[in-house]
């Protein structure tokens, strides 16, 4: 229930003043409802369509003296007149009500969505190695569909509640005894159904979880569908996804029947509660015919929203687990924010490198409640405008140590320092706006090759882009494309070749004309000949930015300025690519010789 309040409290902050107007609409709406109903029946008796004594109904006496004392004549078009003027008026009322619901909502779930997008992006990245991508792809998507629900539930809840409160009152004006009857109906009934708000409650914890797995294996079916298809891995995928299709499609039908059954009971127990009711007033309270009569009717109007109250609650208890997840996740990526600002002004301020970055005892853990490190006492001076390479076996902790030496992670001990500064929360924004990255895994999105060379530099004039494509050697490729620069590449950038992507994600790191060019493994998928054009520009790079390069290839860091060798998370070596390998017993002669051994 406090995600409830949670929720609550953000639906005001973001409709504030509309949230007022609707609660007025809603009242004068459920005004009006209870108006037109005691209006009809005394109006229609005044004028002989029926027997009836309007005096024994309070209002509607007065309401009759008043008319007569101004001369209004009481036909029957002027009834019929008043209640279609007071039944369309409502009716307008309440189109604009619903009109404005929905705008509240819809403001409401897109400032969620922004809101929860923003919060996940401005997270540590070490947050996101605890967690899998597709449980946030399900919290943007599906998640936050049943929020939105549950949004729309709750205010349709509290008009149902407002409404069924004003017409108990016009009901008790008319007769305390039979509505008291009523209202401990009402209340009968929700204790009969708490069963089913339970039972719901259970279903859409399951919901969760299942749109989790669901999710999630989608997910591994397509970023690994060319293991699956090279493996024949398809039947097990198809087996195991129409095993979780069915279990979602079993806990659909239990929430369809859970919603079914406590329908069959509130519209079976409407029927026996009305003909127990006239019975009652009859034959016991001996209630004036009229007043039963308007009674009844209200009745009639209110059990459905008795129903309504009901049913909006169960199933808000069905999309209750999702705002619950929502809200968990909102506390856990606002916890992890870094604490930096994704503004303007911040980015305008890149601080600029001028003498070095440095490891001062540098530890870190991933596992922080265990005892294994991934680096351990690093120290470490990497000089500005020169390249440094980091080498090492695999798992030794290279991209730990670039991560670290990118701000990504904090070191658990010891200290990162830029030009002797601490990198501090503070410094980071503008430290990490200096830095080009290329990953082991290039990123490029569904789009053109311009609009993902643009994602870094939106202004880059068609020269810059060719210079940096010229840079990464990539422009002669380009050139042959069907479209060149406006050829769309494909999701992640299939219709290109490993080596080709690289390239490209080289391009886009050097047109933000960065100070520290951070390649991660980003020569692996190149052929010899670009290899060498991409050496040679690094080469002619030398001098003017601050280079770090993740290599396993060791021809491509021949010229590097050092080369640091890890091993188990420690420097084992460091010194200079000949000094390095003139060192017989050292790691890195051995990973020469690995490499030497493979390339023959
Ligand atoms: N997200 C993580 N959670 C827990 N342990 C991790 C995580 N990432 C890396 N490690 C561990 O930290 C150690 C260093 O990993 P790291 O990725 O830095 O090695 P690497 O030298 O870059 O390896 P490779 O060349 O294979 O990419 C390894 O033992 C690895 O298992």
């Amino acid at each position: 229930m406090k995600e409830i309040i949670i929720f609550l409290k953000k639906l005001y902050a973001s409709s504030g003043f509309l949230l007022y107007v609707h609660l007025l609409l809603m009242l004068i709406v459920s005004g009006l409802e209870g108006i037109g109903i005691f209006l009809i029946i005394p109006l229609l008796s005044i004028i002989g369509a029926f027997d009836l004594n309007v005096d024994t109904i309070p209002f509607v006496s007065s309401a009759m003296d008043r008319m007569q004392e101004s001369n209004i004549p009481l036909n029957l078009p002027i009834v019929l007149l008043i209640y279609v003027l007071l039944v369309g008026g409502q009716a307008l009322l309440q189109r604009n009500q619903t009109n404005l619901s929905s705008r509240i909502e819809q403001r409401y779930i897109k400032e969620l969505r922004q809101e929860t997008h923003q919060s996940l992006l401005k997270a540590r990245w070490e947050y996101f190695l605890r967690k899998r991508n597709s449980d946030f792809n399900q919290m943007l998507t599906t998640e936050l569909n049943r929020v939105s629900n549950g949004i729309g539930l709750l205010l349709t809840f509290i008009s149902a509640a407002v409404f069924t409160l004003i017409q108990i009152g016009f009901a008790m004006w008319l007769s305390v005894e039979l509505t008291s009857i009523i209202i401990l109906s009402g209340l009968l009934l929700s204790l009969i159904s708490r069963k089913f708000v339970r039972k719901s409650a259970k279903l859409g914890k399951e919901t969760s979880k299942l749109f989790q797995s669901y999710f999630a294996g989608l997910s591994d079916n397509f970023n690994g569908i060319k293991d699956i298809k090279s493996n024949m891995l398809e039947r097990s995928h198809i087996r195991k996804f129409a095993e979780l299709c069915q279990h979602i499609e079993s806990n659909y039908m239990k929430a369809a029947r859970v919603y079914a059954n406590s329908q069959f009971l509130y519209r079976a127990s409407s029927v026996v509660l009305i003909a127990v009711f006239v019975y009652v007033s009859l034959t016991i309270l001996h209630v004036a015919a009229e007043q039963l009569l308007l009674i009844v009717l209200i009745f009639t109007r209110l059990w459905p929203r008795f129903i309504t109250i009901q049913s909006c609650l169960e199933r808000i208890m069905t999309q209750l687990p999702a705002m619950q997840a929502l809200t968990v996740l909102q506390q856990e990526s606002g916890e992890a924010r870094e604490a930096l600002l994704l503004q303007d002004e911040q980015l305008a301020l890149s601080i600029p490198l001028k003498e070095s970055i440095e490891c001062q005892k540098v530890s870190y853990r991933y596992d922080k409640s265990g005892k294994r490190l991934a680096l351990k006492h690093i120290d470490l001076l990497i000089p500005v405008n020169r390249m440094t390479a980091v080498v090492g076996k695999s798992g030794a902790g290279k991209s730990t140590l670039v991560d670290l030496l990118m701000g990504l992670i904090q070191p658990d001990e010891g200290k990162v320092l830029i030009d002797g500064r601490e990198l501090t929360e503070e410094l980071l924004y503008s430290y990490r706006n200096r830095i080009g990255y290329v990953s082991q895994d290039p990123f490029l999105f569904h789009g053109s090759l311009r609009e993902n060379l643009q994602l870094v530099v939106p202004d880059a004039t068609e020269a810059e882009i060719w210079e940096a494509l010229r840079f990464s050697a990539s422009d002669e490729f380009v050139r042959k494309l069907p479209n060149s620069l406006d050829t769309v590449i494909g999701d992640r950038g299939v219709r290109l070749s490993g080596g080709e992507r690289q390239r490209i994600v080289l391009a886009r790191a050097i047109l933000k004309k960065p100070s520290i060019l951070v390649l991660d493994e980003a020569t692996s998928a190149l052929d010899s000949e670009n290899e060498v054009q991409i050496k040679e520009a690094l080469d002619l790079l030398r001098g003017t930015m601050t280079i770090i390069v993740i290599a396993h290839r060791l021809s491509t860091i021949r010229h590097a300025d050092q080369v640091i060798v890890l091993e188990n998370g420690e420097i084992v070596q460091q010194g200079s690519y000949i000094q390095l390998s003139q060192e017989s017993r050292g790691t890195f002669r051995k990973l020469l010789s690995y490499q030497t051994e493979a390339n023959v």
